[in-house]
């Protein structure tokens, strides 16, 4: 059983809050501030009942552009909560415990990136997570401990499974949303349809597997660069510069993969159109005349491809959606995704999972779905039917 913030006494408290606002940024500051405003419910409901909250996140992975301190991100919490949010450049540290210590009911610190340390960047068995500097420095300033992070419960660091081996711990209302629709896909209205898309080939495959064998998914629509891949699996002949693209990335497995499943299921379908760039305008060609000799890859799905799934997506009961039908962004090639989503947001069941499917959902400006996932690999891990880390950190 996995406790809730309705099974916590929060009144003088000292709540640390692990959340995931690993966000996109600019020159300035944050390009982006819509994993912040996930947890703002969380936050303020803790804040609101009189707990002292220590909040944790990571920004980025080490030696990226976008491993930076959470200094931008507190001056935004702060701005968006009504309660007051500090930043501290320490997460553990003596320095760590007394800003906790000093804190009244109703205020909040936002606590340094915990990527900072190398121990937060590794994966360890929750016994051995609780052992670190990390939970060991901070868990004397803190009562319990409260889990939102969804989008980053498949990883098994020190933050995520470690606290809830030495506190009380609780699902956030972020973290309790995402479980309450994506761990009961299986009991989601039927005809059940996946429309798998995007860049993480080997992800989705594994997606389309699973759902595939377990018997969830009645028809599974492929498209962007996962479509280019089964289209080779098929046999089709997709132009040498697809090709390319795809051998270039090593998809040599996943071509394997995707006719094993194409053989064994009727249900999985693959594009019969596809978008090129000709003469810097879209162009789109039956998969079959596809000429062997392409100077672009194909970039989107085309009008028959959009006409065919979209028969199959007005009749479903539930659409589950992971990853961009061609590279939306680019307006010439954003007309699959446009299109697919749209009618997809008008079945009675309509799931979004992906972080950049929920850019692209909200950049071609498409709303009406039933749940948006904060999570990327998060919310395909459990599409795919695995376990997560974290979730199982705080089950009792
Ligand atoms: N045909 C295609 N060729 C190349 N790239 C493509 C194609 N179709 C879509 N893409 C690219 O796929 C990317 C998004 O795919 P990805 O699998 O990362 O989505 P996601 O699962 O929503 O994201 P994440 O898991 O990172 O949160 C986009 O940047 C888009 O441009
Ligand atoms: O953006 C994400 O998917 C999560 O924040 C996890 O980040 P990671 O892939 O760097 O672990």
């Amino acid at each position: 059983m996995i406790r809730t913030l309705d099974d916590l006494d929060c009144e003088g408290v000292a709540v640390g809050v692990r959340i995931d606002i690993n966000s996109p940024l600019s020159e300035t500051g944050l390009a982006d501030d819509a994993r912040l405003r996930a947890h703002v419910e969380t936050l303020s409901e803790l804040l609101e009942r009189g707990a002292r909250v220590a909040i944790l996140a990571h920004q980025g992975r080490p030696g990226d552009d976008d491993f930076s301190t959470l200094a931008a991100h507190a001056d935004r919490l702060d701005e968006l909560l009504s309660f007051p949010v500090d930043y501290c450049d320490a997460t553990f540290s003596a320095a760590a415990r007394e800003r906790v210590a000093g804190l009244d009911g109703g205020e909040a610190v936002l606590l340094e990136n915990t990527r900072f340390y190398a121990e937060e960047y590794m994966e360890f068995d929750p016994e051995r997570a609780a052992d670190t500097h990390l939970v060991e420095g901070l868990v004397p300033a803190l009562d319990v401990y409260v889990n939102d992070a969804f989008a980053a419960a498949h990883r098994s660091q020190p933050s995520l499974v470690g606290f809830p081996q030495r506190l009380p711990g609780y699902a956030g209302r972020v973290m309790e949303r995402e479980l309450d629709v994506l761990a009961t896909i299986e009991e989601t209205p039927q005809p059940r349809v996946y429309l798998l898309g995007g860049a993480k080939v080997g992800d989705s495959i594994g997606v389309a597997r699973s759902v595939l064998e377990r018997g969830l998914a009645d028809t599974v629509l492929t498209a962007g660069l996962v479509g280019n891949v089964c289209l080779l699996a098929s046999g089709a002949e997709l132009g040498t510069a697809s090709a390319e693209f795809v051998y270039d990335q090593g998809y040599w497995d996943e071509i394997d993969r995707a006719g094993e499943l194409l053989d064994a299921h009727d249900e999985l379908r693959v594009p019969v159109d596809v978008a090129i760039e000709r003469d810097g305008e879209r162009h789109e060609i039956p998969v079959a005349e596809l000429p062997q000799e392409t100077e672009t890859p194909a970039m989107d799905v085309g009008s028959e491809t959009v006409a065919a799934y979209s028969e199959v997506l007005a009749d479903a009961g539930t659409v589950i959606l992971n990853g961009p039908a061609g590279v939306f962004e680019e307006e010439t090639f954003a007309h699959g995704t446009r299109e697919l989503y749209s009618t997809a947001s008008e079945a009675d069941h309509s799931i979004v999972g992906g972080g950049d499917t929920a850019a692209a959902i909200r950049r071609l400006g498409i709303d009406g779905f039933s749940h948006v996932s904060t999570g990327g690999g998060a919310s395909l891990a459990l599409l795919a039917g695995d376990s997560l880390p974290a979730v199982e950190a705080l089950d009792e």
